[in-house]
């Protein structure tokens, strides 16, 4: 024992005196800033006075441009600068927090003695700059702290394979600079601290994982060579934290190449995003682009309104019951006719579908007119190319148009109409004296105005308007190969439901993959090049044609794709090594690599023996030893009782949790479980899609929302068979899985034969508080 504190008191001065060098250096990354932040002022301020100088007087000097360009080089480096010193500054204090959370001993071969290196979430040099104090998670050496057992190791570094033995290993809770817990360890990351970090109560949003990594995990966060790394990860295995920090190890091992506005994360929801959203500002990097699909979607298809998944299970279109045809259209196949199709397209044996290119009601340009440019072009060309010369020629054309345009009535009767400040725009560079006589100076404005005028029908040309797209995908549905579910009544229900929807402004979720496949490959666009890393979560929620369709959209980066198979809320249960193969099928690529995770971290040992025995091969996960109470179910037989149930329950988990959720069905629910609690508990807050933000308190929220959260305690309103129905096993697995320290079911009558089965026994069953009638 003595020995102990004395190696602790030793520890501890360790920490003193890093923190000391800490401070030294916040200082200096204090005065460093405040001289950065006056040399930006003052080449602000400089480049301003110049800019305004110059636009007024000599706008026209070539010199004066460049001399201006090189000012506002100089304001953007002087403001890099000082937003690295920032960044500099404060990494520093976080470090003062918490310095580090690891130590090994290594001992390379042929030296006599073993060298000390701790880890922490930045790397820390000492005052001249000889000796690391801290060594960054990410540094190759440090793989060592999260994969190695005591004895002889290796770990991989730019210059290959590097082999030492591992003499200590030695895991510290520091808090606020006082270490409050240290103990060496001979597992990879040992479980004393895995529990201090799992028996914590939920905070609003993530923390990271960095100190307690996982071997399994790491092999996620560390894999740099994969250009499609496909997770299967069941519920709380760390799938989540496990990308993230795989962003940070990314973004820190390709500084120079990659930024965080190369990689984009796509999202369950807007809660969700909000939830994970200071996970990597505390590993001291700025977080990556977030987008949810339905944003996503909304944006490639501006004027039409497109079906999300939540709309789909709110509306109960997808009930489970099989929908082949759909299933069809959301699967590899749908994707493989569009490229079909296109063919067809290229060799003329189906038509293309030009549309009028009209302006203020007139046609301007008729679609025989443009399928005439079109089959001018070369036939060898692709339709893409074809298109491009199209819309070239078309473009052409309208500049002759504007001239003959700007001799019409409408643009002196629209000429009469305008402002001076707006005539004073359209003279552009000219002025008065630049003209011979009146006539030349109104033609010039008149062919100014048409043109400016024209401008919809330019950046209509530029969008390709001049495609039927509606048409055209109508006449894809149209040529569906009769294979599988496809008959020819099916093409025209599909034709007819499709041009329905539009004509109401609206496109269903199924549709949406083939037909911006199809229009990208038509127009050659749609394409985004600048991203490096693409992250989807919950892929299990993605049809493979939608992925498909991402890979293509994103062609040059590499995939992230997260998710577990048995959270399926959306569609019928599918067993996890299903769905790992069939995303790695349908995203084919040259490196995959395919990961299960199956430890699961979130939730007591008691919540996750109940929430696998669910499963039909649920044995295969292993629960975390962290203990608590055992999952409980009340059951009612009456509304009153059960309306007195709930908000007991309710109660109940609020005395012992700030945060305690209330997981419905569907927002129909939602609302219903609303009204009862309303007035009986304290800090009631009901979320929809549009919240970004959790509060604390008591959230009652559809189980969709509750994708990816967690909360300490977790009440599932009602189980029974007649509110869930018969195929609740997915939808019940993710809503139990939520809870990390404790879960109460209630159900009003008969539960859902998901839960009668093995998961029966791992409950505590309150008796029903009426007699069954
Ligand atoms: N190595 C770890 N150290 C500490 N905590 C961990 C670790 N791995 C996972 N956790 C914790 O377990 C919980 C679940 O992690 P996470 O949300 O990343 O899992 P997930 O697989 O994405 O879950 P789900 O699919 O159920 O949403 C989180 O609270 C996370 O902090």
């Amino acid at each position: 024992m003595v020995t102990e504190l004395t190696e602790q008191q030793r520890e501890q001065a360790r920490v003193d005196t890093v923190i000391k060098e800490i401070d030294r250096q916040i200082e200096g990354a204090k005065q460093a800033l405040a001289a950065a932040h006056q040399e930006t002022r003052a080449v602000e301020q400089n480049y301003s006075e110049n800019a305004s100088i110059n636009r007024y007087e000599i706008d026209d000097i070539a010199e004066s441009r460049s001399e201006i360009e090189q000012q506002r080089q100089l304001v953007a480096r002087a403001s890099e600068n000082e937003t690295i010193l920032a960044h500099q500054l404060d990494t520093l204090k976080q470090l003062r927090a918490q310095p580090y959370f690891g130590r090994i001993d290594i001992q390379d071969p042929g030296q006599a003695e073993a060298e000390s290196l701790y880890i922490g979430t930045a790397s820390l040099m000492n005052e001249d700059r000889t000796d690391f104090l801290i060594y960054d998670w990410r540094a190759p050496i440090a793989g060592v702290y999260y994969n190695g057992t005591l004895g002889p190791v290796t770990y991989q570094t730019p210059a290959g394979t590097q082999r030492t033995t591992l003499v200590k290993k030695r895991q510290f809770t520091i808090h606020d600079g006082q270490i409050e817990n240290m103990f060496d360890t001979n597992e990879t990351v040992g479980d004393a601290m895995l529990q201090a970090a799992l028996g914590r109560q939920n905070d609003q949003t993530m923390q990271n994982i960095v100190a307690t990594i996982q071997k399994e995990q790491n092999d996620i966060i560390r894999n740099t060579t994969a250009d499609l790394m496909v997770v299967q990860g069941v519920a709380g295995s760390g799938k989540t934290s496990a990308i993230l920090q795989r962003i940070a190890y990314l973004l820190y091992h390709a500084r120079e190449s990659l930024n965080a506005d190369q990689i984009v994360l796509f999202s369950p929801n807007l809660l969700f995003s909000h939830y994970i959203a200071s996970v990597l500002p505390s590993l001291g990097e700025r977080n990556m682009r977030q987008v949810t699909l339905p944003n996503f979607l909304a944006r490639r298809f501006e004027g039409l309104q497109v079906e999300s998944l939540f709309d789909r299970y709110e509306t109960r279109q997808q009930s489970n019951a099989p929908h082949p045809v759909a299933d069809w259209l959301e699967g590899a196949a749908s994707m493989a006719a569009v490229k079909d199709y296109v063919d067809q397209l290229a060799n003329s044996q189906a038509p293309l579908q030009f549309a009028d290119l009209t302006f203020e009601g007139r046609t301007l340009f008729t679609k025989e007119a443009i399928a005439s440019i079109y089959h001018h072009q070369v036939a060898k060309m692709t339709v893409a190319d074809r298109l491009v010369k199209v819309k070239n020629a078309l473009l052409r054309r309208l500049q002759h148009l504007a001239t003959t345009e700007a001799k019409r009535d409408w643009v002196a009767k629209e000429l009469d109409t305008l402002s001076n400040q707006e005539l004073h725009a359209l003279y552009g560079q000219k002025t008065i004296d630049d003209f011979a006589d009146e006539q030349a100076q109104a033609a010039y404005l008149a062919r100014r105005w048409a043109k400016k005028r024209l401008r919809v029908v330019a950046d209509a040309i530029y969008n390709n308007y001049f495609l039927d797209f509606h048409a055209l995908y109508r006449q894809f549905l149209l040529h569906l190969p009769l294979t599988g579910p496809i008959t020819e009544a099916v093409q025209q229900q599909l034709a007819t439901d499709f041009s329905h929807g539009v004509e109401f402004h609206r496109i269903k979720l199924v549709h949406t993959a083939p037909f911006l496949y199809l229009r990208d490959l038509l127009t050659g666009g749609g394409q985004n090049r600048s991203f490096q890393y693409v992250f989807i979560d919950e892929m299990q929620d993605y049809s493979l044609a939608t992925l498909i369709y991402l890979k293509h959209a994103f062609p040059d980066a590499k995939f992230t794709v997260i998710g577990d198979a048995e959270q399926a809320l959306f569609k019928p249960l599918e067993l996890p090594e299903t769905l790992l193969n069939r995303v790695g099928d349908a995203l084919a690529a040259k490196h995959p690599r395919l990961i299960a995770l199956r430890r699961s971290y979130r939730s007591t040992f008691e919540i996750t023996t109940f929430a696998k025995s669910l499963l039909p091969d649920g044995d295969e996960i292993t629960a975390f030893a962290r203990h608590g109470d055992p999952a409980k179910l009340q059951v009612h037989y009456g509304q009153a009782a059960w309306q007195t149930g709930l908000i007991k329950a309710v109660q109940a988990m609020q005395q012992r949790f700030p945060t305690v959720a209330v997981l419905t069905r569907d927002q129909e629910e939602a609302s219903q479980v609303y009204h009862h609690l309303y007035g009986q508990v304290t800090d009631l807050h009901r979320l929809s899609e549009e919240d970004s933000q959790l509060p604390s308190g008591v959230l009652i929220l559809p189980i969709y929302l509750a994708k990816g959260l967690e909360f300490d305690g977790v009440v599932i309103a009602n189980v029974s068979a007649a509110h869930l129905g018969d195929q609740a096993t997915g939808l019940l697995y993710t809503m139990a899985t939520r809870a990390m320290h404790a879960l109460t079911m209630l159900t009003l009558g008969p539960v859902t034969p998901a839960l009668t089965g093995a998961a029966s026994q791992y409950l505590t069953i309150e008796p029903p508080t009426e007699p069954q009638r």
